[in-house]
């Protein structure tokens, strides 16, 4: 129950996946709940993030799974982009006010506004104050822009994902999840993509050969890949955008995606005043999510952490603190396993060990790796690209899953209880799934 000199038990700062998940049942419990917003109900993944893009890619997947059948199916499907752009609009369109009623309908109340911290247990919103027991910064992230002459002119994944048309030339700074998502669907629409790495790796945090895969599908659909350039210019003539790079090239292009990276939205929030610690990898929390200053917790992508900056992360989080304020917990944050997938395709997804690691710990772990179009069930569609590694720890416990192909994000969910939860012989002896699937068929791997 609220105590009387706050307004609220816990108020939440950002209304993304790392707040209204934990901030729902929370209130259902009676522990009275705020929760201020200064944009879209429900934050980056359900507006500019995972299910806007989800519904750009499907038919990207789809065309690709039906080009793989060819020449049992025949015949060119063409990506109508403004019917695609449209169709996600009507997906996304109604969650924001779907979430906000699930909010209020729980008892919560949603504050519209920018918030800052006055004290531990103030924020302003305009002319307003509001007062809490607790607070929980959950802020996200913003697009990084590169510092150089001519950023006026570059865009990020937001405007991709709300263009009206689709740029003849399309060039991408970056090498990310973002980078290569957004290029995939360019490609995908037509556009005469180009991506342009700063170094000589993409998408770093995953097992390079897998990764090389993927650029190679990517440069087979005529996407030019540019290694070891850095754009330092942009000017813009006529309908021209020109780019200068390092290595003395000269990019024409219609639009230009800066993916150069996501930075904590740490600024103009009153930290350094209240006096909570941070760096610019985000707000600095402990073992329970509590920053420098007791009463004040942070959630989601904000917090400076080593898990992966995910939507599931978020929520993760969200539960654990929603445990701790109902008073059901006192022990710290205990992570899972967190999976991770890059939507292009084919897909590249892992959790748990990754194969470096297993490979510079040979006492501990084993590595098998399976070709995918090898495998009779991947013959059905037709799958030409695909690999896979298994990592084993020395109990012969399936610690680890990459793998690159069409399925690579059901193979990995499939996976992931045996990895969470320790399967043994025993275990997946009673597993009994529908056959033939790709459950059945990811199952029969290990
Ligand atoms: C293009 C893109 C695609 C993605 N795809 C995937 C995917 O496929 N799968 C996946 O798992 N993850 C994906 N992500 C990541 C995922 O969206 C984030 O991990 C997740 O949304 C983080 O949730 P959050 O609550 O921490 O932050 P956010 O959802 O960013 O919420 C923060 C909220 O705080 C608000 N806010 C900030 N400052 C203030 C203030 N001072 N006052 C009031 N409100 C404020 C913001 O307006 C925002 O709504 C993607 C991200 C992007 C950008
Ligand atoms: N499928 C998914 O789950 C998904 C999809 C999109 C985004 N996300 C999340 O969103 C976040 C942001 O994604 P992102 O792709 O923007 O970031 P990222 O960190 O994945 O990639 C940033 C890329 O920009 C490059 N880069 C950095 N500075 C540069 C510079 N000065 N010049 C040129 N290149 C530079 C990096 O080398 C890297 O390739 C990630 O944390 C990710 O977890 C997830």
């Amino acid at each position: 129950m609220a105590k009387q000199t706050y307004q609220y038990d816990v108020l939440y700062l950002g209304c993304g996946h790392g707040t209204f998940d934990g901030a729902a049942p929370l209130a259902g419990k009676g522990v009275k709940v705020g929760i201020i917003e200064a944009d879209k109900i429900g934050g980056t993944c359900p507006n500019r993030g995972c299910n806007a893009k989800i519904s750009l890619d499907a038919p990207v997947a789809l065309q690709r799974q039906l080009a793989e059948l060819n020449p049992i199916l025949t015949g060119q499907t063409r990506l109508n982009w403004d019917a695609n752009v449209a169709h996600k609009n009507d997906v996304i369109g109604g969650l924001p006010d779907m979430i906000c009623g699930l909010l209020e309908d729980s008892g919560i109340d949603v504050i519209h506004g920018y918030g800052r911290l006055v004290d531990a247990h103030t924020i302003r919103v305009d002319a307003e104050t509001y007062t809490a027991e607790n607070i929980v910064l959950a802020t996200g992230l913003h697009p990084h822009r590169l510092d150089i002459p001519g950023r006026e002119f570059l865009h990020d994944s937001t405007d991709f994902m709300d263009l009206p048309t689709m740029p003849k030339r399309l060039t991408v700074i970056g090498g990310g999840y973002i980078a290569l998502e957004m290029a995939s669907i360019a490609n995908a629409a037509g556009s005469d993509v180009t991506i342009v790495l700063h170094g000589d790796k993409a998408l770093r945090a995953f097992y390079q050969p897998f990764v090389e895969q993927v650029l190679s599908d990517l440069t087979d659909h005529g996407v030019k890949i540019l290694r070891e350039t850095t754009v330092t210019a942009v000017t813009h003539e006529a309908d021209d955008y020109e780019l200068t790079t390092d290595t003395d090239q000269t990019l024409t292009a219609d639009w230009i995606l800066d993916a150069t990276g996501r930075n904590p939205n740490t600024a103009d929030l009153g930290l350094d005043e209240v006096g909570v610690d941070y760096t610019d990898a985000g707000i600095t929390v402990n073992d329970h999510l509590q920053t420098s200053v007791d009463n004040i917790y942070a959630s989601g992508d904000v917090i400076a952490k080593d898990q992966p900056r995910l939507t599931p992360t978020a929520i993760f989080e969200s539960m654990y603190l929603m445990h701790t304020f109902a008073g059901e917990t006192t022990e710290a944050i205990d992570y899972p396993p967190i999976p991770t997938v890059v939507f292009t395709s084919p897909r590249i997804a892992q959790v748990g060990v990754t194969v470096d690691q297993a490979q510079a710990d040979p006492d501990h772990y084993t590595v098998v790796k399976n070709h995918i179009p090898d495998d009779w069930y991947r013959q059905v569609t037709q799958e030409t690209t695909g690999d896979n590694a298994l990592i084993y720890d020395a109990d012969h416990h399936l610690v680890g899953v990459t793998e690159v192909s069409a399925q690579a994000a059901d193979v990995i969910n499939t996976l992931l209880p045996a990895i969470t939860f320790k399967y043994g012989p025993a275990e997946l002896e009673r597993l009994v799934p529908l056959f033939p699937t790709i459950g059945a068929d990811a199952w029969g791997e290990i």
